[in-house]
């Protein structure tokens, strides 16, 4: 089987994409990697994120009247005093247009009569480690769904590019379909919140989550994957080992305090906004988290159990096709790693750490993900 790959999007003049940008964009929030940064290289390093976007869509339903929403404000407009998009000046190609009409003087092309790459009712869904590839993957293949398959970082790493550069990314979609991105990173990027809203308020959102010491362990695997001289998990887990002092400013620990990202998020956008998807059951119930995710998107449950199989080699779901080929398809190498092995003291140190964190989470989304 063909596994599917992960790209990113290159981030320099020279289109490379820096080293290591897999793992740690060059500008994360909460503190910063240098570039190719690793977890050894600088605990501060940035996460990884997933995000999603939607075009406008021409079903009479909720969801149709947000997109005319998103469609008049997908102009740049600061918002709680926020910093302005960057864009070229005066686009009135975008300005604002009724749904499912080309821009004014449009004779097609990028612009065609029914296809489009506006940025308009984006839905980002971060995780990092949590599984967005899967989401990703496992919702391009609904027929109203488009998505980018690269990670683009622009509301992380590449914002200065602008939204032209962002939107010119974009798959051309049918106004009948929503257009989706992921990078993870977004999640703990702080000025996503602001840079996403000022694009549009009502961009939907998906968050990928899972049990947080699994997803550090996860994030350091991949990272020993690159890095192999890197120290071990147990020694960059703690400021203080026998006090029991985590040290937070790792990336690896400081993305899974989810309660603690999500405030920036809400500052912004309300908690309907926002779907979350449990890591653990898009591994045991795919179709069930997927319904849900089709739900939210407002879109017809078309992905289903017949979508998927249990790959037992792979030793996780997969698809029975994807939305470009008839066969099967299960997720790359990089997706499903046998994990290193953690002294289970730490891990039992690091479970009372997050649990705090993990309640606080779950009664601000108001979803249990039973972690403990
Ligand atoms: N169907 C299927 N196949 C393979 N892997 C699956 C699947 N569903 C969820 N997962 C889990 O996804 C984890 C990787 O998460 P992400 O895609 O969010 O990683 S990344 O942040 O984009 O690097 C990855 O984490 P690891 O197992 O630690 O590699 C998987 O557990």
């Amino acid at each position: 089987q063909d596994e599917l790959s992960e790209q990113v999007v290159p981030t320099n003049p020279a289109g490379r994409a820096p080293t290591g940008s897999r793992l740690h964009p060059a500008l994360p929030v909460h503190g910063s990697a240098p570039p190719g940064g690793s977890m050894a290289g600088g605990k501060r390093g940035g996460g990884r994120g997933m995000r999603v976007h939607a075009g406008e869509r021409a079903a009479p339903s909720a969801s149709r009247a947000l997109a005319r929403h998103v469609m008049s404000t997908a102009r740049p407009r600061p918002r709680h005093g926020g910093e302005p998009l960057r864009t070229r000046p005066a686009a009135p190609q975008w300005r604002s247009r009724p749904v499912g009409q080309p821009p004014a003087g449009s004779t097609g092309g990028r612009w065609g009569p029914a296809r489009t790459r506006e940025v308009q009712d984006a839905a980002p869904g971060w995780g990092i480690k949590g599984g967005t590839r899967a989401v990703l993957e496992f919702i391009r293949v609904h027929p109203d769904v488009r998505a980018l398959g690269t990670e683009p970082h622009f509301f992380d790493r590449n914002y200065d590019r602008g939204l032209e550069w962002y939107r010119s990314l974009m798959p051309r979609t049918l106004d009948s379909q929503i257009t989706v991105e992921k990078t993870p990173s977004y999640f703990v990027t702080k000025e996503a919140p602001r840079r996403i809203f000022n694009m549009s308020r009502d961009t939907k959102l998906i968050v990928v989550v899972r049990n947080p010491v699994t997803r550090a362990i996860s994030d350091y695997t991949q990272t020993l994957s690159k890095k192999p001289d890197i120290p071990t998990f147990e020694g960059l887990s703690f400021r203080n080992r026998s006090l029991g002092l985590v040290d937070t400013s790792w990336n690896a620990i400081r993305i899974g305090m989810y309660a603690v990202h999500l405030q920036s998020w809400l500052q912004y956008f309300p908690l309907s906004q926002i779907h979350f998807v449990s890591g653990e059951k898009l591994i045991t119930d795919p179709a069930g988290e997927m319904g849900k995710v089709q739900d939210f998107l407002g879109i017809k449950r078309v992905i289903t159990d017949k979508h998927f199989y249990f790959n037992k080699t792979k030793g996780f779901p997969c698809l029975k096709k994807t939305e470009s080929s008839s066969l099967p398809r299960c997720l790359g190498k990089s997706k499903g790693r046998t994990h290193v092995q953690i002294d289970p003291e730490v891990i039992e140190q690091l479970r009372d750490f997050y649990r705090p964190y993990n309640i606080k989470f779950y009664e601000t989304v108001g979803q249990d993900f039973r972690w403990e």
